[in-house]
């Protein structure tokens, strides 16, 4: 559920649309997976055995950042934010304020943070803005303490925040298994297309990612 991108500009002339803002906040990382492999960069040998995903002689090196996403009180993941009237305040200066409710943490937002806009496929009459944002660790962090600490809408509307994992273990442990789960409205699309525009992650690794969701999602259930 891609949607139709749109600019920003466009899509706030558009009548009888309402506008959800949402936010990918990301950082570096220095933290250590099992506490012994490095999760700036990594790389894994995917074992010849292996059903699912990759050819066995691929060797997947993925740049680990961490994005962030949150548990819905749907069961949905998604970005933090929500709907903004641009009658009534900017898009950014909204953003900011649904940043504070569901988690505590006053980030300034820009229209340099903003990353695309788009129609979403559903609901109908829904445009969706993406803003993305590189924190430093020691800032995500916070913003991650102060999630749960003190803000409003934690344990209510948000179920706590997510770490998007970016690396790939052997049968499409992490980001495929990652992408496999449900996410709200185009939050998916979005997802991808930030990563890929930020350069994160190449689109072929994004493919690979992609197909062996695929595989996982319609795979045998325990
Ligand atoms: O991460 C997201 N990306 C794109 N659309 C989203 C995301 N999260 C929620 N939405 C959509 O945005 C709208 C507002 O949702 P949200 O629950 O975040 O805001 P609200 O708290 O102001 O109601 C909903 O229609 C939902 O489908």
């Amino acid at each position: 559920m891609a949607g139709k991108e749109i600019s920003k500009e466009e899509s706030l002339s558009l009548k009888g649309y309402r506008h959800a803002c949402h936010i990918m906040l990301y950082a570096d990382t220095d933290a250590r997976l099992f506490g012994k492999i490095p999760m700036k960069h990594i790389v894994i040998h995917v074992n010849v055995s292996d059903p699912l995903c990759y050819p066995a002689s691929l060797v997947v090196e993925l740049n680990l950042l961490s994005p962030q996403m949150q548990m819905r009180f749907d069961g949905l993941l998604g970005f933090p934010g929500g709907l903004v009237n641009p009658a009534e305040e900017s898009l950014e200066r909204g953003l900011s304020r649904e940043l504070w409710e569901e988690m505590g943490t006053a980030l300034e937002v820009t229209a340099e943070d903003h990353h695309s806009s788009c129609v979403a496929p559903s609901p109908p009459h829904l445009i969706t803005h993406l803003y993305c944002k590189r924190l430093r660790e020691e800032e995500l962090q916070e913003a991650e303490r102060a999630a749960v600490l003190t803000a409003a809408d934690h344990g209510l509307e948000v179920l706590g925040m997510v770490r998007v994992p970016l690396y790939v273990l052997k049968n499409g442990g992490g980001f495929p298994s990652f992408l496999s789960h449900s996410f709200i409205s185009n939050s998916r699309s979005q997802l991808l297309a930030a990563l890929r525009d930020l350069g994160l992650l190449s689109p072929g690794e994004l493919d690979s990612a992609v197909a062996c969701a695929e595989k996982i999602r319609h795979g045998p259930q325990p």
